[in-house]
C-alpha cells in the first residue's frame, strides 16, 4: 500500500522529519525562509497532509488545489492563517501546539516588558555611541514595577503565565480581560476581571496575549490608547493586527502612552521604513515569543504527531476543535 504524501513547508530539525518518515513519504521545502506561494501551490496538489507555520495562507485557493488533504498541522497555536470554515468545510482535521510554548512566550513577554520600561535598548545604543557622557540623576529612567498596576487583555494559558511571572516583581495590582471569566486561575495570581475601558485607564502595563479574531482586530485603536496613562507602557506578543499601528505609532509620537514593546506587528518583517523604528520608545522584536530551541523544538515534534495520528485515524495528541 502506498505511504501517505506529506508536505513540510520549511526546513525543519531531522528528528521531526524522521518521525514523519517513519510513515510517510515527505517532500520538503529545504529553506528556513519561506516557501514561495506558486511552489506551497504546486506541491499540494496531490498531499493527503501538510505540515505548515504562521506565514503560510491556508486559505481557499490552496485548499481548492488540495483534493486530497486529510490533515493540516500548524507549527504554532495561532491558527490567524487558517481559514478554518472552509478547512471544517472540507472535513480536513487540524492539529497546533498549544502549551508548549507557554513558557517561553510568557517568558519572553516579560523580558520585553522590562526592555521597554527600563529602555534597555536605548540604553544601550547610548552606551556604545559615545552618548553615555556622565553618570545624571534623570538621565534614562524608566518605569518600574513595583507597586504598578499591570493589565492583561486575554487570560488563557500565556496571560496567565505572565501574570504568575510579574508577581514577585511586587506589582500592586493585577487585572485581566478576557471573553470569559478565569475565577480560579484568577484567584491563585490575584488577578482582577474588568472591563477593557477600566483596565486601560488603571494599568501602568497593558499587556496583550488575546487571539486575533474578526472581534480582536484593531481593538486597540485611537480610542483604546486615549483611555491609557500618560505613562503606561504597551506590550504586544499575541497578533499585529490587533493593533491599529497608525493608531499606535501617533500614541507614541504624541506620546498618549509612554513606551511600546512589540514581537508581533503588521506587517511582518516590518519594513525598515516604517516609523517605529525612529521611535525611541518602542522596541521591537521579529516574532520571537516561542522561540528557545527546547520550544521549537517540541513544536516540530507535536505537529508531526500531530500529522501521524491524523492520518491513521487516531486521536490527535492536540486536535484544534472549534
Ligand atoms: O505559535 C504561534 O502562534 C506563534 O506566533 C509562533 O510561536
Amino acid at each position: 500500500m502506498s505511504r501517505p504524501k506529506v508536505y513540510v513547508t520549511r526546513k525543519i530539525n531531522a528528528e521531526a522529519l524522521n518521525l514523519l518518515k517513519k510513515d510517510c513519504e515527505v517532500i520538503s521545502w529545504t529553506e528556513s525562509s519561506p516557501v514561495p506561494r506558486e511552489e506551497l501551490l504546486k506541491n499540494v496538489s496531490d498531499v493527503d497532509a501538510l505540515f505548515c507555520v504562521i506565514t503560510d495562507k491556508i486559505d481557499k485557493e490552496l485548499l481548492d488545489k488540495a483534493k486530497k488533504l486529510k490533515v493540516l498541522s500548524t507549527m504554532s497555536v495561532g491558527y490567524d492563517h487558517l481559514e478554518i470554515d472552509e478547512i471544517k468545510s472540507r472535513n480536513i482535521k487540524v492539529g497546533y501546539t498549544p502549551n508548549i510554548l507557554t513558557d517561553a512566550t510568557a517568558e519572553l513577554t516579560v523580558a520585553l516588558l522590562l526592555a521597554t520600561s527600563r529602555r534597555l535598548l536605548h540604553a544601550n545604543h547610548a552606551a556604545r555611541t559615545g552618548d553615555w557622557t556622565a553618570w545624571a540623576p534623570f538621565w534614562m529612567c524608566g518605569q518600574g514595577l513595583t507597586g504598578s498596576t499591570v493589565g492583561i487583555v486575554g487570560f488563557g494559558r500565556i496571560g496567565q503565565e505572565i501574570g504568575k511571572r510579574l508577581k514577585p516583581f511586587k506589582v500592586k495590582r493585577i487585572l485581566y480581560q478576557n471573553r470569559s471569566a478565569k475565577d480560579q486561575q484568577a484567584q491563585e495570581i490575584g488577578a482582577e476581571r474588568v472591563s477593557f475601558d477600566e483596565l486601560l485607564k488603571e494599568s501602568d502595563f497593558v499587556i496583550v496575549t488575546i487571539a486575533l479574531a474578526p472581534e480582536t482586530a484593531k481593538m486597540f485603536n485611537e480610542d483604546a490608547f486615549r483611555k491609557m496613562k500618560p505613562t503606561s507602557v504597551f506590550i504586544n506578543t499575541s497578533r499585529g493586527d490587533v493593533v491599529d499601528q497608525d493608531a499606535l505609532i501617533k500614541a507614541l509620537q504624541n506620546k498618549t502612552i509612554w513606551a511600546a514593546g512589540l514581537d508581533v506587528m503588521t506587517p511582518e518583517p516590518l519594513p525598515l521604513s516604517s516609523p517605529l523604528f525612529k521611535l525611541d520608545n518602542c522596541v521591537i522584536l521579529p516574532h520571537i515569543g516561542s522561540a528557545t530551541t527546547d520550544t521549537r523544538e517540541n513544536m516540530t515534534l507535536l505537529t508531526a504527531k500531530n500529522i501521524i495520528a491524523g492520518l491513521k485515524n487516531e486521536k490527535m495528541p492536540e486536535e484544534l476543535v472549534l
